[in-house]
C-alpha cells in the first residue's frame, strides 16, 4: 500500500486512531458506523492491518472470529469516512491536539485513540540467540531459525510457549518454566496433568477437527514487514496452525520440561570453556556431547546447549514508544491507564488493546489478559466512549467486561476459561469440583460459599453457556453438590 502523502491530510482535524492491529481496526470500524459525519484517520506503522472476519458469538460472552491481514485500502473501501495512513507516529502534542509522524507530517485530531499494542518481553534483548514472537515478521524469523535447529529452549509458561511446544516438530524442545506445572498462566496443575500425555505425543488428539480460529499469515505480509522494518500487529488464534514449524532433526518430537527454574545466564561456547562449566543432557534428548552455538544455565543448576532460545515471556505494552508533551499515567504492568470510559489522564486521548491497562474497578469475575478477544472488545467499546464524549454523554461499561471469557485451543483440545478460572483473587479460599475423562475432557469448577466463581473447560463439554450464567447470576448451588458435574445429569435442564 503506497504511503498517502499525509501533508494535505493534516489540514482538517479528525478522530485519529494509532495502530492497525485488532484494537485499532475494531475502533476505526465501530467509529465509522457510529459517527458517520466524522472524519476518521487510522495511522499504522505496519504495511497490513488486521481485521476481524466471520465473527460468531458462541455464547453470551464467548466469541469466535477469524482474523485477516489486509491492506489499509480494504478498510477504506469498507468504511468511507476512514482514511488509512501507513506511517510511524513519533510524537503527540496534547496541547495543540496534534501528532507528528515519521515522514515529517503533522496531523490534527479532535479525539485520539492509542492502540499501539505491545512488544515481546524478552529474557535478553541483546543476545542474537534469543528471539521473541509477536508478528508475521517474527514468525518468519523463528521458522527460518527452526529449519536449521536440532534443539530449541523455550522459556515461559503461557500462551506462546504452550502452542509452540505442541506445534514444533523434528526438533528437540527443552521447555523451561518457573512453575510446578505446564501452561500455568492459563490452566491449573490438574489440567496440566491432563495435557501431559500430549506433550511429546501425536499432535492431533481431538475427536474430529475442532474449528480453530482461522488466522491467515500471508507471506507477503512477512516480506513487506521485513522491507519496511516496521513492527506489525500481534498474532493471534491459529498463528501457529498451517505454519511449518519443523527443525532439521529427523525423528519424532522430543520435549523435556525443566520445572521451577529461570534462566540464570546465557553463554557462548568460549565463555562456557572459560568458566569450565559442566554441560547437562536433557532427559530423553538424543543429541549428546554436541557442540552448540549457545548454552543456557538455569537457576536450578542445570546447563543445556541449544541452537536458539525462544523467550515466550509476556508482553510489554508500547506505552512509551510515542513521546508526548503530557505524561500518561502508566500502570504497574506498563500499560497506559484507562478509566471505564477508556480515557487516559490526558484530555481527548484514549487507549485500547495491549497498550492499555484497564484501571477501573473490575467486575468481580473479569480480569484483563492481553488477548485477541479483549483487544477487539476494547476497540469497539472505546469507539462508543468517544462517540458518547462527542455527544457530551457518559456510557456504562460494556457487558463484555462483566465476565472473563476466553476460548482457545491447547494440545489439540478446545479450552474455555471463565471468570476466576484459576481462583484469581480468592486467596486460595474456595471449593473445587472436578470431572476428568482422560484424553476426552477436563472440567474444573471454582466456587465460594456455594456460588460459581470460575471454570476451566477442556474438550467438548458444552457447559460454557450454563456456567457463564451460573457465574453471572451467582445462584447458590450448594443443594446440587456433585450433581453439578454428574455426567448422567443434563444440568442445563436444571437451570433453563
Ligand atoms: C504469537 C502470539 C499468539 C497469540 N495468540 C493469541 C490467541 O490465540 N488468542 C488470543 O486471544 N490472543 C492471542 N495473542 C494476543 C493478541 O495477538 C493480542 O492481544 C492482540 O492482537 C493485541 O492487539 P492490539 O491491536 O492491541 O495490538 P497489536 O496487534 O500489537 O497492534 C498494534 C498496531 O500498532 C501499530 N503501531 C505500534 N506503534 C506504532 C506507532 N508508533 N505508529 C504507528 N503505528 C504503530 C503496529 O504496527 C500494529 O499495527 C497472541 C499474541 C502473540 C504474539
Ligand atoms: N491461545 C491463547 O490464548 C494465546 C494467547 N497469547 C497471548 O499473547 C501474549 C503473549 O504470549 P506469551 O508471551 O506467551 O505471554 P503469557 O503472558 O501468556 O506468558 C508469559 C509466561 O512467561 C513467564 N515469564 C515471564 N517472565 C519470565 C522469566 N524471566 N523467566 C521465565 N518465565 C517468565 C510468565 O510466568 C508466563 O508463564 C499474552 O498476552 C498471551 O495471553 C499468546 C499465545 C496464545
Amino acid at each position: 500500500m503506497e504511503v498517502t502523502n499525509t501533508k494535505e491530510e493534516s489540514k482538517t482535524a479528525s478522530i485519529v486512531v494509532i495502530g492497525g492491529g485488532i484494537a485499532g481496526v475494531s475502533c476505526a470500524e465501530t467509529l465509522s458506523s457510529l459517527c458517520k459525519d466524522e472524519k476518521i484517520t487510522l495511522i499504522t506503522a505496519s504495511p497490513l492491518i488486521k481485521a476481524v472476519t466471520n465473527f460468531k458469538q458462541i455464547s453470551r460472552r464467548l466469541e469466535e472470529f477469524e482474523v485477516e491481514e489486509k491492506p489499509g485500502a480494504a478498510l477504506e473501501a469498507e468504511c468511507e469516512n476512514v482514511k488509512v495512513l501507513q506511517v510511524m507516529v513519533v510524537s503527540i502534542d496534547a496541547d495543540k491536539n496534534e501528532i507528528q509522524t515519521s515522514d515529517g507530517s503533522t496531523i490534527s485530531y479532535t479525539k485520539l485513540c492509542i492502540c499501539s499494542g505491545g512488544t515481546p518481553k524478552l529474557v535478553s534483548h541483546d543476545n542474537p540467540y534469543v528471539i521473541g514472537i509477536r508478528d508475521t515478521e517474527s514468525v518468519s524469523h523463528f521458522q527460518e531459525k527452526l529449519s536449521g535447529a536440532r534443539r530449541v529452549i523455550i522459556v515461559g509458561n503461557g500462551g506462546i510457549a504452550t502452542e509452540l511446544v505442541h506445534e514444533i516438530e523434528n526438533c528437540e524442545v527443552v521447555w523451561a518454566i518457573k512453575d510446578k506445572s505446564i501452561s500455568a498462566t492459563f490452566v491449573d496443575a490438574g489440567a496440566a496433568e491432563f495435557f501431559l500425555p500430549h506433550l511429546a505425543g501425536d499432535k492431533e488428539v481431538q475427536e474430529g477437527p475442532l474449528k480453530r480460529l482461522k488466522y491467515t499469515v500471508s507471506n507477503a505480509a512477512a516480506k513487506d514487514q521485513v522491507q519496511s522494518g516496521t513492527k506489525g500487529g500481534a498474532l493471534g488464534p491459529d498463528w501457529s496452525l498451517g505454519l511449518t514449524m519443523k527443525g532439521k532433526y529427523n525423528s519424532a518430537r522430543k520435549v523435556h520440561v525443566e520445572y521451577e527454574c529461570e534462566i540464570k545466564e546465557i553463554f557462548t561456547p568460549e565463555e562456557l570453556k572459560e568458566r569450565n562449566l559442566e554441560v547437562d543432557e536433557p532427559i530423553g534428548c538424543s543429541y549428546l556431547n554436541c557442540e552448540w552455538p549457545v548454552y543456557v544455565c538455569f537457576t536450578n543448576g542445570k546447563c543445556y546447549g541449544c541452537d536458539f532460545i525462544v523467550s515466550a515471556t509476556g508482553v510489554i505494552p508500547n506505552s512509551c514508544s510515542i513521546s508526548c508533551n503530557k505524561i500518561f499515567k502508566i500502570a504497574q504492568d506498563g500499560g497506559i491507564e484507562v478509566n471505564d470510559q477508556m480515557h487516559t489522564n490526558v484530555d481527548h486521548i484514549y487507549a485500547a488493546g495491549d497498550v492499555c491497562t484497564a484501571s477501573w474497578d473490575w467486575a468481580p469475575h473479569w480480569l484483563q489478559m492481553r488477548l485477541w478477544s479483549q483487544a477487539r472488545q476494547m476497540g469497539c467499546y472505546v469507539a462508543q466512549c468517544i462517540m458518547a464524549d462527542i455527544n457530551k454523554e457518559k456510557i456504562t461499561l460494556d457487558f463484555c467486561f462483566e465476565l472473563f471469557a476466553h476460548v482457545t485451543k491447547f494440545f489439540g483440545y478446545k479450552v474455555i476459561l471463565l471468570g476466576k478460572f484459576n481462583g484469581q483473587g480468592l486467596e486460595g479460599k474456595y471449593d473445587i469440583l472436578l470431572r476428568m475423562t482422560k484424553g476426552v475432557e477436563y472440567i474444573k469448577v471454582i466456587s465460594k460459599d456455594g456460588r460459581m466463581q470460575g471454570a476451566i473447560l477442556i474438550g467438548e463439554t458444552d457447559l460454557e453457556e450454563t456456567f457463564e450464567n451460573l457465574i453471572l447470576n451467582q445462584l447458590d448451588l450448594t443443594r446440587y453438590g456433585e450433581d453439578l458435574l454428574d455426567p448422567g445429569i443434563d444440568i442445563e435442564d436444571y437451570f433453563d
